[in-house]
């Protein structure tokens, strides 16, 4: 197994004018694991995945992804992009092309020699694995629910089978039972096609449910990363708060019923 990470970041500093969003900002992201990134509203989540998949130039620093330092010319065979998927906030599907039409989009870019019924039945063959029903493919954005799009969305971005797979907020909007069944989904996905998955989220049962580590984001930087019970031992306010406050009690002791380790008053 590869031992190099699947992301490297060092030194990263994006600014928009005078506001500085990250300053200094290391990260590391192994292959094959889910990482969760948290952190306040505003504080850069986004502008960091923008950053990783080349769709933001930073002012600063190095990110290198899969070996590959973006922004500079691409050293293989294969275009780095078509290396992973992007399940942007709210699916950012094309309104006018139908689920199974907005799947093909990145096979016809990165394969347009491919034959359009062989392109056809990928991109069925990607609709059902993200557990929408056939019919499905033939719908316009329009007409799905809120979790089909984002399941419609995922399909997309498993389109060109990748190694990495980004996901901003995928259960934002969702309601208990849909947000736990896409966690059960990007599990199940995560396992049986071997992904690393960099997931953006405010959803404390996400972190808790599917995420092998959380990475925090705070002051410019990534403050912290490491598992949840690590993350717990942290003194730093905001990872207090948000982990040990109420919502963060309620997520853990959905997980781990009955009294937690360390002595501390959690119910
Ligand atoms: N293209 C842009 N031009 C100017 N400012 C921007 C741009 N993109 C992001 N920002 C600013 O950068 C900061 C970080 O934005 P970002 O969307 O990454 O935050 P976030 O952590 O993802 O927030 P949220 O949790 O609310 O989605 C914000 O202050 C935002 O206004």
């Amino acid at each position: 197994m590869n031992s190099e990470p699947a992301i490297r970041i060092t030194g990263l500093e994006n600014r928009f004018g005078a506001q500085v969003v990250h300053q200094g900002l290391d990260l590391e992201v192994r292959r094959g694991e889910i990482i969760g990134v948290v952190g306040g509203s505003g504080t850069g989540k986004s502008v960091l995945m923008r950053s990783i998949i080349g769709l933001q130039r930073p002012s600063a620093g190095r990110i290198e992804v899969l070996g590959q330092v973006i922004g500079e010319p691409c050293r293989a065979d294969i275009d780095i992009r078509s290396r992973w998927g992007v399940l942007f906030q709210g699916g950012a599907l094309f309104s006018t092309l139908t689920v199974a039409e907005n799947v093909e989009v990145g096979l016809k870019e990165f394969y347009p020699q491919m034959d359009p019924r062989l392109r056809r039945e990928i991109a069925r063959f990607k609709v059902t694995m993200t557990g929408l029903p056939d019919a499905a493919a033939a719908k316009y954005p329009s007409e799905l629910s809120g979790g089909m799009k984002k399941r419609a969305g995922l399909a997309r971005a498993l389109a060109l089978d990748p190694e990495l797979l980004f996901l901003d907020e995928p259960t934002a909007g969702l309601d208990p039972i849909g947000a736990a069944a896409f966690d059960h989904l990007t599990r199940e996905l995560h396992e049986t096609l071997g992904l690393t998955v960099f997931l953006i989220t405010h959803d404390l049962d996400t972190l808790h449910e599917i995420c092998d580590r959380v990475a925090v984001l705070a002051d410019k930087q990534v403050i912290a990363v490491g598992t949840i019970p690590e993350l717990l031992a942290s003194d730093h306010p905001w990872i207090h708060d948000y982990f040990d406050g109420p919502r963060g009690r309620s997520a853990l002791a959905a997980r781990y019923p009955g009294p937690v380790a360390g002595g501390q008053e959690h119910f």
